[in-house]
C-alpha cells in the first residue's frame, strides 16, 4: 500500500510539475504586461506539435528539435506576439478588455492554424523530451520558479518589471524601457508554455483543441497565487496535483459514484472553478473593449441579401444541404452572444455549456431518460430543454453581478469547463444517447426549413431585447454600469436577464445542433468552441443581429468547404487585428461624420434663449437677489474677520419656515478600512434651494455625494428621502424614488444617441414617463439635429447638457451634481448655471458639489463647508465663502 501511496504521490507531482510551470508562465507574462494569456495553452501545443514534426516527421535528433522548439520558437512566439499584437494594444492606452479579446484571438488562430497544418485528429507518438520520471521534471519546475523569483526580487530587470507591472507609463517617464521588459516578459512566458505542452504531450492527447484546453484549466494555480506568488502557484500546483492522483485510490458506492469519481480526476477543473468563483477577484477594473460593443449600423438592403442567402440552401442537395443545417442553429447560438455581450456588455466564454446543455436535455427528454419527466417527442423536448436551461443561466449570470473583465471571462470560462468535464465528458449522462429529429422534419430540406422558422423566433426574441426600454437599459449597463445605475436601471436584475435570455437562446441553437447532426456529440459543445464562437461574435456580430448570421455562416461554410480550423484562423486573424483599431472602422467613420456635422455648425445652438423663455425668470427668485459673485472675490482678497465666521456658522441654521427638507442625513460615517473619511455628517437638502459643499481636497465632499447617491454604503448615521429612511437602498432604487444624479467623470451612454441617453433616465427614473424625455430634450435644447447623433463624438460641454438631461427626464426631486462645471468653458458655465437656477426656482433641491467658488457664490443659496470629514461652517455663499478661504485648497 504504502508503495501505491509512493506511486502515486510521484505520478502526481509530475502533474503538478507541468500545472506549476504553467502557473509559473503565466504570472511572469502577467506580471511584465498586465495580460492573462489565454493563449498560452495553444502556445504550448504549437511548440508539441513543432516537436514532434522535427524528431517523427524529419528524423532530427531529440536535442535538435528541443534547441528548435523551446530556445528559437517558443520565445520568438512570446517576441512575435508583445511586438506585433500586444504592444501596439498597450501603446493605444492599455485596455485589459481589448488585450484579453486579442489573446484570446491568439489562442483560435493557433488552434485554427494547428488544425489546418496537422489536421484535427490525436497523435499518441509525441517524443519524451525529460522521462516519465517525476523527479526530473520537478527539479526543472524548481529551478525554474527559483530562478525567477529570485530575477524578480533581487536584480535591476526584477525591479523595472515591478514598476513596468505597477504603471507602465510612470515606469517610462521614469527612463526604463517597458517595451524591453515586456518582450522578457513574453519571451519567457512562452518559453514555459513550450515547455509545458513539450513535457505534456507524450501523456496525453496532442491535438489542436484539447491540449491548449488541458493547459489553461490549471490557470487556477495562478489565480490561486494571486498573478504574484511564484512559490504559492508552485505549491498549489504540486498539492492539487498529488491530490488528483491519490483521489484515484478511492471508489465510492452509490448514486454519487460516477460523479465523485469525476471530481477526483479533474482536480484541476475544480480548482479553476473555485478559483474563479469564490476566491477575491482579479482584473476587476476593466469591461468589455468599445470595439466590442461598437454599435454596427446595417448597411440597407443587408437584410434582403441576408434572407435571400439563407433560402439558397432549399436549394442544395446531399452533403452540401446536410452542411448547411448547421448554420441556422450555430445563427441561434450566436444570437445569444449578441444578448449577452453586444447589448449586455458582458463577458461570456461559457455559452458552448448552454447550447451542450440544451442538446442534452433535448436528447434525455425525447428518449425518456430524464428523470422526473415522461419521454417527449422533438420538438417538446427542445422547447422543454430551453425552459429547463434557461435558470442555468445563472451560473454565469451570478457571477456577473459582482465581476467584470478579466474576473468576468474566468468565471465565465470555468463554468464552460466545469459543464464539458462533469455533465459532457461523463457516461453517466451521455452514453448510449441518441437524438433524432421531429417527425414530419427528417428530411435536410423540411429540417432546414423548421429551422428557419425556430431561426425567425430566435430573430423575433433578440429584438425584443434590443429595443425598446429593456434594449436601451441593456445598452446603457454595457456603456456606463455605474451610469446606467444612476438613471433608474437595476443593473444586477438586468445582467441576470442577459445571461438567462442568453442561456435560453444558446440551448434553442444548440439543441437544433444535435437535432441536425443527430447526435448528441459533446465535442460540438467544448470550451473551445465558447471560445471561438465568442470572437467571431465580437469580430463580425458585435451588437448586431446580422452579424451573428454572417459569423455563423462563416464558420460552417469555411470549415465544411477548407480543411478544417480554417474559420478558426480566420477569426483568429481578424480578433487579434480588431484591437489594433480603438473603436473599430466603424466607429471611426461614425465619429468622422459627428464631427463634420458639427462644424458645419447646424446643431450648437445657445442654450440661454430657449432655457429662459421655458423657465421662470431667476432674477424674480427672492433668495438669489442679494447673491452675487462679490464673496468669492473678497474670500480671494484677505482672510475674513472673526464675524464673519461666527454669522457664517450660526447663519446656516434652518429658519422655521423653510420647507421640509427633501433629504436629509444625521451622523453620517463613512470609513476606507480603519481611515474615517465622514465623521458624524448632519445635512439637509431643501427644495427650491441649491445647496453647496466646498471644501479642501481629501476633505470627504466626494465620500458624502456617494453615500447620498447610494453608491456608498455608510458605515453609520441615516439618510432620510423625505420621512423614508433610504440608507441601505442602492442607487438604482434611490432613483426611482427621485434622486438623480450627474457624475464628475461625465456618465453618458456613447453608443446610444443623445435622444435614446435622455430616453433611458426618463423610463427609469421616478416617474416613467416617455413625454418627460421630449421636455427635457427642448428644455436643453438638445432636440435639434442633435438628437439622432450618438453620444460618443460630441464635446463635453454637450455631453454635460445630455448628462444633466439623463437625469431630469425622470423628474427627480433631489439633483446631486458633482462637479457640473468641470470641462466647460465659462459660456457654457453661465448658460448651466442659469438652468440650475431655474431648476431650483420650479422646486427641485439641488446639492452641488464643486471646487469653483465663483460658481458656488453666484449659484447657491446655502453653502457648507467641509474638512476631514466633518462640516465647519454652513450658510449663505457672502458669509461661508469669507471662511472658506481659511480651509479651501
Ligand atoms: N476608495 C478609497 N479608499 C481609501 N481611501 C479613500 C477612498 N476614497 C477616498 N478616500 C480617502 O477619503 C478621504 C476623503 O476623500 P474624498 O474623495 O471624499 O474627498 P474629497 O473632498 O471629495 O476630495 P477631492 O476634492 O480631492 O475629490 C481622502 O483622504 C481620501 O484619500
Amino acid at each position: 500500500m504504502s508503495s501505491l501511496t509512493y506511486d502515486l504521490t510521484l505520478a502526481g507531482l509530475s502533474v503538478g510539475s507541468a500545472a506549476a510551470l504553467t502557473g509559473i508562465g503565466l504570472i511572469v507574462t502577467y506580471r511584465a504586461t498586465g495580460v492573462l494569456n489565454f493563449a498560452h495553452g495553444a502556445i504550448a501545443m504549437v511548440c508539441a506539435f513543432v516537436l514532434r514534426q522535427c524528431v517523427v516527421e524529419w528524423g532530427w535528433p531529440l536535442w535538435a528539435g528541443a534547441t528548435l522548439t523551446l530556445l528559437v520558437l517558443a520565445p520568438g512566439l512570446g517576441v512575435v506576439l508583445e511586438r506585433f499584437v500586444f504592444r501596439p494594444l498597450s501603446v493605444l492606452g492599455s485596455d485589459p478588455a481589448q488585450t484579453l479579446v486579442a489573446s484570446i484571438g491568439v489562442f483560435v488562430l493557433l488552434v485554427g492554424g494547428a488544425a489546418l497544418v496537422w489536421g484535427q485528429g490525436a497523435r499518441d507518438d509525441a517524443p519524451e523530451l525529460v522521462s516519465a520520471d517525476p523527479w526530473g521534471q520537478l527539479a526543472v519546475v524548481l529551478v525554474l520558479a527559483g530562478g525567477v523569483g529570485a530575477v524578480i526580487r533581487w536584480t535591476r530587470f526584477g525591479r523595472e518589471l515591478r514598476a513596468v507591472v505597477d504603471d507602465r507609463q510612470l515606469a517610462v517617464l521614469g527612463g526604463i524601457d517597458a517595451d524591453r521588459v515586456a518582450a522578457a516578459g513574453w519571451a519567457f512566458g512562452s518559453f514555459t508554455a513550450g515547455l509545458t505542452g513539450v513535457l505534456l504531450a507524450p501523456f496525453v492527447r496532442l491535438d489542436p483543441y484539447g491540449l491548449p484546453l488541458l493547459v489553461m484549466e490549471v490557470v487556477a494555480v495562478a489565480v490561486a497565487a494571486r498573478m504574484r506568488g511564484l512559490p504559492v502557484a508552485v505549491l498549489v500546483a504540486l498539492g492539487i496535483g498529488v491530490a488528483q492522483s491519490q483521489l484515484t485510490r478511492l471508489h465510492p458506492s452509490g448514486w454519487g459514484e460516477p460523479l465523485l469519481q469525476a471530481v477526483g480526476a479533474n482536480l484541476f477543473v475544480v480548482a479553476l472553478l473555485v478559483a474563479a468563483l469564490v476566491l477575491p477577484r482579479i482584473g476587476t477594473r476593466d469591461a468589455l473593449p468599445r470595439t466590442a460593443t461598437a454599435r454596427v449600423a446595417t448597411p440597407p438592403g443587408a437584410w434582403i441579401v441576408a434572407v435571400v442567402l439563407f433560402l439558397l440552401p432549399l436549394g442544395f442537395a446531399g452533403s452540401d444541404l446536410q452542411t448547411s443545417v448547421q448554420v441556422p442553429a450555430l445563427g441561434v447560438v450566436l444570437l445569444s452572444l449578441v444578448v449577452v455581450t453586444g447589448r449586455g456588455g458582458q463577458i461570456s466564454l461559457g455559452q458552448a455549456a448552454y447550447a451542450g446543455l440544451g442538446a442534452l436535455f433535448t436528447a434525455l427528454l425525447a428518449a425518456g431518460r430524464f428523470p422526473g419527466l415522461p419521454r417527449l417527442p422533438e420538438l417538446a423536448a427542445l422547447a422543454v430543454a430551453v425552459v429547463l436551461v434557461a435558470p442555468l443561466g445563472l451560473l454565469t449570470g451570478w457571477p456577473a453581478i459582482s465581476r467584470r473583465g478579466l474576473a468576468l471571462a474566468l468565471a465565465t470560462f470555468a463554468v464552460g469547463v466545469g459543464v464539458s468535464r462533469f455533465v459532457f465528458a461523463q457516461p453517466y449522462a451521455t452514453s448510449g444517447l441518441s437524438l433524432g429529429r421531429p417527425s414530419g422534419f427528417d428530411g435536410d430540406r423540411a429540417y432546414y426549413v423548421l429551422e428557419l422558422a425556430l431561426l425567425a423566433a430566435a430573430l423575433l426574441a433578440t429584438r425584443l431585447l434590443r429595443t425598446g426600454r429593456t434594449g436601451r437599459a441593456l445598452a446603457a449597463m454595457r456603456d456606463h454600469e455605474a451610469g446606467a445605475s444612476a438613471a433608474g436601471v437595476q443593473v444586477p436584475y438586468l445582467k441576470l436577464l442577459a445571461f438567462v435570455a442568453g442561456a435560453a437562446l444558446a440551448a434553442l441553437g444548440g439543441g437544433m445542433l444535435g437535432m441536425g447532426l443527430r447526435a448528441f456529440d459533446p465535442g460540438a459543445y467544448d470550451p473551445v468552441r465558447g471560445l471561438l464562437w465568442f470572437a467571431a461574435v465580437v469580430v463580425l456580430g458585435s451588437d448586431s443581429t446580422l452579424g451573428a448570421l454572417l459569423a455563423a455562416a462563416l464558420l460552417v461554410g469555411l470549415d465544411a468547404g477548407a480543411r478544417g480550423g480554417m474559420a478558426a484562423a480566420l477569426i483568429g486573424v481578424l480578433a487579434v487585428l480588431v484591437g489594433r483599431f480603438p473603436g473599430g472602422p466603424y466607429e471611426a467613420l461614425r465619429t468622422a461624420a459627428v464631427r463634420l456635422r458639427l462644424r458645419r455648425g447646424a446643431v450648437l445652438t445657445p442654450l440661454g434663449e430657449r432655457v429662459r423663455e421655458r423657465l421662470r425668470p431667476v432674477e424674480q427668485r427672492p433668495a438669489r437677489v442679494a447673491v452675487s459673485t462679490g464673496a468669492a472675490s473678497r474670500a480671494r482678497a484677505g482672510r475674513p474677520s472673526a464675524a464673519d465666521t461666527h454669522a457664517a456658522a450660526t447663519d446656516g441654521a434652518p429658519h422655521p419656515q423653510e420647507p421640509a427638507p427633501a433629504l436629509t442625513a444625521r451622523g453620517l460615517k463613512a470609513r476606507y478600512g480603519g481611515f474615517t473619511a465622514l465623521d458624524g455628517v448632519d445635512l439637509d437638502i431643501t427644495p427650491g434651494r441649491v445647496t453647496a459643499i466646498i471644501g479642501p481636497n481629501g476633505a470627504g465632499k466626494s465620500t458624502l455625494f456617494h453615500c447620498l447617491a447610494g453608491t456608498l454604503r455608510p458605515a453609520g448615521g441615516r439618510i432620510l428621502l423625505g420621512a423614508r429612511d433610504i440608507t441601505r437602498l442602492p442607487a438604482h432604487a434611490r432613483t426611482r424614488l427621485g434622486i438623480a444624479r450627474t457624475f464628475q467623470q461625465l456618465a453618458v451612454f456613447p453608443s446610444l444617441t443623445v435622444a435614446e441617453n435622455v430616453h433611458v433616465g426618463a423610463e427609469q427614473g421616478r416617474l416613467p414617463d416617455p413625454a418627460a424625455a421630449e421636455r427635457t430634450l427642448r428644455l436643453l435644447t438638445l432636440d435639434g439635429p442633435l438628437r439622432d447623433l450618438p453620444a460618443a463624438a460630441l464635446p463635453t460641454g454637450t455631453l454635460r447638457r445630455v448628462e444633466l438631461a439623463r437625469a431630469l427626464a425622470g423628474s427627480p426631486r433631489v439633483l446631486l451634481l458633482d462637479e457640473p462645471a468641470a470641462g466647460l468653458d465659462t459660456a457654457e458655465v453661465t448658460a448651466l448655471t442659469r438652468v440650475l437656477k431655474a431648476l431650483a426656482a420650479d422646486g427641485t433641491a439641488l446639492l452641488v458639489v464643486e471646487h469653483d467658488l465663483d460658481l458656488v457664490a453666484d449659484l447657491a443659496d446655502v453653502v457648507h463647508v467641509m474638512t476631514a470629514g466633518r462640516i465647519v461652517a454652513s450658510g449663505p455663499p457672502d458669509h461661508v465663502l469669507d471662511t472658506a478661504w481659511a480651509v479651501a485648497p
